[in-house]
């Protein structure tokens, strides 16, 4: 007796194993959405690697379907290719890969599959400093947007943690959850729009025994309220193994077994492959696809006929000797007096299968296994949506008709992501504090250390000094802040993006503007602290161009390491951030004045920003008609600050022009620095 929906499973002989009954969980709050069945042909997966000539193929061919209602187990020894198929099914990785997806029988249209689908990665790619609550409200935000109002919402939420079991840490902080509960979260995130098919990429891994089995157990509940469950996993026990419905194994990047994970014993079985009592047929397998039992990897593709055959329950399978012999399959297929059948396959198109009209008349489910000489139908793919325990109540047949990317408005989704980055910065008050103390300190520092040099007519050259130290003082605050966002934000923003619970536009937007308010606090207050500590001239509007030049490094600044943390890793970007500002510094006209720059070099300087953000506080000081400086010694050189001027070749410098190519850098490079992202983003899959 086979109760396989409750989980109760029982062989023909005796008692197997009885494990605590799977009640089909009935989340009613969620939205409709239709059952979706996958199925996929001749798939094949090639990668270029440096020197190799000819790509390296991955996946071989494969062929196999994943119904909906069913928990689907991918299978296979390390580097069988598990994780690529997972990859290509979610539609994570897109190119280098050949053959047919289908959905419901129709080719796969990415973008609407995005829709439907969701992709829990392996490692829990969480926001630790959310709680679940706070985590569940943004998830559900983004992703419901006004489809329904806030107290559906509320209920929604509810319906999902109780379902999950993960009332009682709605406060909790999702960086104190235990791996088990993270795993719940990551699928509780998900659940919110309730996709009808999720792929999970090793959801046991790093989980004690007794979480894996919950794991498994919450996926099966999943499955059993009609989606499409998917997952990759290494080696599960005997009792997680039977709590699958469906066994897809690879071996070599090719299908060695497709079918019911009931039928893995016997069909091994008809191919001499006996598996031994009390071993775990899950181990047996992996053992057989590493080649501990001699070649049967080639046999067991061809018996799957590399995953076109499905061996269902009740129903005869392939017959062993036959299989096992490429020629004889031929033969099938070639000699004349067969009938060659005909019968739809998955994608709805016909599939010719090597029947004879005796063969099909034998057909019969209850001899199994076949008898020796008999050439038995393969199963042909089949999609039944019809399943006992099937909870149809979170399905609909109908795919969902708006076209709409994205649960909500990109500018929901902008003020959505900004808000919570927000809070981040409200939880995560250590770096804003140093950043405050750093403005402060340093402040004061150079106000004590310039002290009162803004007017005295000897003191210019020193005051020129601490013009430029405020570039450089705000040009690595700025910049070493923002090198790290990305590369940081890197493994959720994936995830996230890939999910569809935002654009990267709305994200890059939010990440962009969410730290300005901040930057233009601590800049403001260092440079009314040394603008006043140093004496510079106590008119208001020069004070605003000082300010307004200072702010701009160092807007700038931070598109610089929003840049460089876009495009290359930490390691990379903290090394050549500071490096690559060296010409920067080196142009900016303090050490050497334009004049005096060998003409092949000066483009550089148009380039250095710092030298527009020098110019623009120097022309703040010593332009516009200033009055000549105080002298309190016998001869001031500098004592007119047309003097000054002259020798920093910038009397015929425009304050505005100096504004305008900070704002115009500004842009190129936050427009350069979301390019570099979206690049990123594409590269990684
Ligand atoms: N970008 C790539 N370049 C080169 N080889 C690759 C690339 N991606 C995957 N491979 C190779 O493809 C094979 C399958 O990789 P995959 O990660 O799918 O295996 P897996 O079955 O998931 O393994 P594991 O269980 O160890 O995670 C491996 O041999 C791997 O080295």
């Amino acid at each position: 007796m086979v109760e396989k929906n409750n989980i109760c499973l029982f062989d023909k002989n005796s008692v197997k194993v009885t494990i605590t009954p799977c009640q089909p969980k009935v989340l009613t709050h969620l939205p409709k959405r239709p059952p979706v069945d996958i199925a996929f042909t001749d798939l094949t997966y090639t990668v270029k690697e440096g020197s190799r000539k000819n790509p390296k193929l991955i996946l071989k061919s494969v062929s196999g379907r994943l119904k909906s209602g069913e928990l689907t187990a991918i299978m296979g020894p390390s580097g069988a290719g598990k994780s690529t198929l997972l990859n290509i099914l979610t539609g994570y990785k897109t190119s280098g890969m050949e053959g047919s997806i289908t959905i419901n029988g129709t080719e796969r249209d990415l973008s609407q599959f995005a829709k439907l689908s969701a992709y829990i990665m392996q490692d829990n790619q969480l926001h630790g400093n959310l709680s679940v609550e706070e985590a569940m409200n943004v998830a559900t935000a983004l992703k419901l947007g006004n489809q329904i109002d806030k107290k559906e919402k509320a209920k929604v939420i509810q319906e999902i943690l109780e379902t999950l079991g993960l009332q009682e840490h709605v406060k909790t902080m999702t960086a104190n959850l235990s791996g088990g509960q993270k795993k719940r979260l990551s699928i509780a995130l998900e659940l919110v729009n309730n996709p009808p098919i999720m792929f999970f990429d090793e959801p046991t891994s790093g989980l004690d025994s007794s979480s894996c089995f919950q794991c498994i157990s919450l996926l099966k509940c999943l499955a059993r309220g009609g989606r499409t469950i998917i997952c990759t996993i290494h080696q599960p026990s005997a009792r997680l193994f039977e709590m699958f419905d469906h066994l897809y194994t690879l071996a070599e990047g090719q299908c060695v077994y497709q079918g019911s994970t009931l039928q893995l014993v016997p069909f091994m079985s008809t191919l001499g492959l006996k598996c031994p009592s009390y071993h775990n047929p899950a181990s047996f397998i992996i053992e057989v696809s590493c080649g501990e039992y001699g070649d049967y990897v080639k046999k067991l593709v061809q018996a799957i006929q590399n995953g076109k055959s499905d061996i269902q329950a009740g129903k005869p399978f392939p017959q062993a000797e036959a299989l096992n012999n490429v020629e004889s399959n031929k033969k099938i297929n070639n000699a004349a007096p067969l009938a060659i059948a005909e019968s739809s396959d998955i994608n709805g198109s016909k599939s010719v299968l090597p029947y004879t009209t005796n063969d099909i008349a034998k057909d019969d489910p209850n001899s199994f296994p076949p008898a020796d000489g008999v050439v038995i139908p393969i199963e042909p793919l089949m999609m039944d949506c019809e399943k006992p325990g099937v909870n149809s109540t979170l399905i609909d047949g109908s795919f969902p008709k708006s076209q709409r990317r994205y649960g909500t408005s990109e500018w929901n989704q902008f003020w959505i992501v900004l808000k919570r980055t927000l809070l981040f910065s409200r939880r995560d008050w250590t770096l804003m504090y140093l950043r405050l103390f750093a403005h402060i300190l340093v402040g004061f520092l150079i106000g004590a250390l310039y002290y009162d040099i803004g007017n005295d007519g000897a003191k210019v050259l020193s005051n020129l000094g601490f013009l430029f130290f405020n570039m450089l003082f705000l040009m690595y605050t700025s910049m070493t802040i923002t090198i790290l966002s990305f590369p940081l934000e890197m493994p959720v923003l994936i995830k996230e993006n890939f999910n569809r619970w935002y654009s990267l536009r709305s994200y890059y937007m939010a990440i962009t503007v969410s730290d300005i308010p901040f930057q233009t606090i601590f800049c403001v207050m260092y440079v009314a602290i040394v603008y006043y500590l140093t004496s510079q001239p106590p008119e208001l509007f020069r004070f605003g161009m000082f300010v307004s030049a200072c702010l701009l490094i160092s807007f700038v600044a931070q598109s610089v390491g929003l840049v460089v943390g876009a495009a290359m890793n930490i390691q990379n970007g903290v090394f050549l951030a500071p490096v690559m500002s060296v010409p920067f510094l080196l142009f900016s006209g303090f050490f050497v004045s334009f004049d005096a720059i060998p003409i092949y070099l000066r483009w550089i300087t148009y380039l250095s920003y710092i030298r527009y953000g020098f110019e623009g506080t120097a022309l703040a000081t010593y332009s516009f008609g200033r009055e000549k400086l105080k002298c309190f010694q016998v001869y001031c050189h500098f004592k007119d600050p047309e003097t000054t001027l002259e020798e920093l070749d910038m009397l015929k410098s425009d304050f505005t022009l100096d504004i305008l190519a900070l704002i115009g850098i500004f842009i190129v490079l936050r427009v350069a620095a979301f390019l570099f992202l979206k690049w990123k983003l594409n590269a990684q899959r």
